[in-house]
């Protein structure tokens, strides 16, 4: 499977170890950034660059990584198409694939070592989308969403 990756400088190095484990694991991987260790970088341009490479690349993943994730995840779905996911654990990236199915996962390089960093992304990447009815809609529904308010009409609070 082809992934996408991106980070700020406090994702740095898991991304280059993530990268090299992805990998040997037979995956194809393309580096959205940051290209150099920079502690001033900014997160936004690496995530968008990686969330508009994931919705123009189908059957692809993605990850964003920096200190929490939560700025990555916040930043990768500004892009049209794109479910990120922040997960903390195996279980919510199961969930993220299962449930949501997101197409790109946000981890914290900060929050957890790198073996367990590497355990919650192999998790997501290998859970496929369950596709049940009910979740089917659910994302259906945030389509509709983005797609009622870019034609400006009237979003919930009419
Ligand atoms: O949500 C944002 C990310 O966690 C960033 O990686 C983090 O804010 C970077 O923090 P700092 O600039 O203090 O290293």
């Amino acid at each position: 499977m082809r992934i996408h990756l991106a980070s700020d400088h406090a994702g740095f190095e898991f991304k280059a170890a993530l990268s090299a484990h992805l990998s040997d694991s037979g995956h194809e991987v393309v580096d959205h950034g940051a290209f150099a260790y920079d502690p001033d970088d900014d997160y936004p341009a690496f995530c968008l660059a990686c969330g508009e490479a994931v919705v123009a690349d189908a059957g692809s993943l993605g990850v964003v990584l920096g200190g929490s994730g939560n700025g990555e995840q916040i930043a990768a779905n500004k892009v049209d198409g794109v479910r990120a996911a922040l997960a903390w654990s195996v279980e919510t990236a199961q969930l993220a694939r299962q449930h949501n199915n997101a197409n790109i996962v946000a981890l914290g390089g900060r929050m957890h070592s790198l073996a367990q960093g590497l355990e919650i992304i192999d998790a997501f990447i290998a859970e496929p989308f369950s596709g049940d009815e009910r979740h089917v809609r659910r994302i259906a529904q945030l389509v509709d969403y983005e797609l009622r308010v870019h034609e400006g009409q009237p979003g919930t609070l009419g």
